[in-house]
């Protein structure tokens, strides 16, 4: 399996009860999972988990074959090669879109940036948009780059934190059909996480129902694993 999730256990601190108490997951490579469930039931914690960015007590994260997390390990947020994207885009606001993509591009040649840079500008179709700053940009072009900002390290899965609940319903639908596409073309495995049911079932594989951080059941609405990757 691409991802191995198995029984995670955390709970916050100054809080009485466990908010993620035993969630095991297998995702195979190019998936596109979404985890629903009503607020409150862990959602965002299991990504900051995944993402590294909170300790699980126990259980066990692996992804393509590496542990990031067990009894013995943890591998830091940096060094795990997921890309990230929340609802509110948290781009840089004083870098344009062309430095926001480039932010996260490490050890490769000026020019390899520069082809990077440009390859994402095309999948997200900005590329006339390079030199805008945030602030120019409406909420759903602010989204594309977000994910191309993630996309362009060449992550090995995508998480998104409620994507598309900043942007009006019918740019929501917009945007979903373009990530929709994107997932696609680029094969990448994702886990997004979202209240709207109509989203999970137009963008996920499987939908995983959750409750207090517990599977409570997963819908499989394709057999699709995607097609083979071209740009990660
Ligand atoms: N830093 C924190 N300290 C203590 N408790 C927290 C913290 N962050 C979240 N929680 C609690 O953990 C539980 C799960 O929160 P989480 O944000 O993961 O839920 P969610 O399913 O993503 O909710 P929503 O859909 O409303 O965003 C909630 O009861 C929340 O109050």
């Amino acid at each position: 399996m691409f991802v191995q999730i198995e029984n995670l256990q955390y709970q916050y601190k100054n809080t009485s009860e466990l908010t993620i108490k035993d969630f095991s997951l297998n995702i195979e490579k190019g998936e596109t999972i979404a985890i629903l469930g009503e607020s409150g039931s862990g959602k965002s914690t299991l990504l900051r988990l995944i993402a590294g960015l909170e300790i699980p007590q126990s259980g066990l994260i692996s992804i393509n074959g590496i542990k990031f997390v067990d009894d013995r390990t943890f591998v830091a947020p940096e060094k795990r090669g997921i890309g990230m994207v929340f609802q509110d885009y948290a781009l840089f606001p004083h870098m344009t879109v062309e430095k926001n993509i480039k932010f996260g591009l490490r050890s490769m040649t000026r020019r390899k940036k520069q082809e990077r840079i440009e390859e994402m500008l095309t999948l997200v179709n900005l590329a006339d948009y390079k030199k805008r700053y945030p602030y120019e940009l409406s909420g759903g072009q602010q989204q594309r780059v977000a994910l191309a900002r993630a996309l362009a390290p060449a992550p090995s899965l995508l998480i998104f934190d409620e994507p598309f609940s900043n942007l009006d319903a019918s740019l929501q639908v917009k945007i979903r059909d373009d990530l929709r596409a994107i997932l696609k073309q680029t094969g990448i495995t994702s886990i997004f996480v979202t209240h709207d049911q109509a989203d999970a079932k137009a963008l996920a594989d499987r939908i995983v129902y959750i409750e207090k951080g517990v599977v409570q059941h997963i819908m499989s609405l394709n057999s699709g694993v995607k097609s083979p990757k071209v740009y990660c």
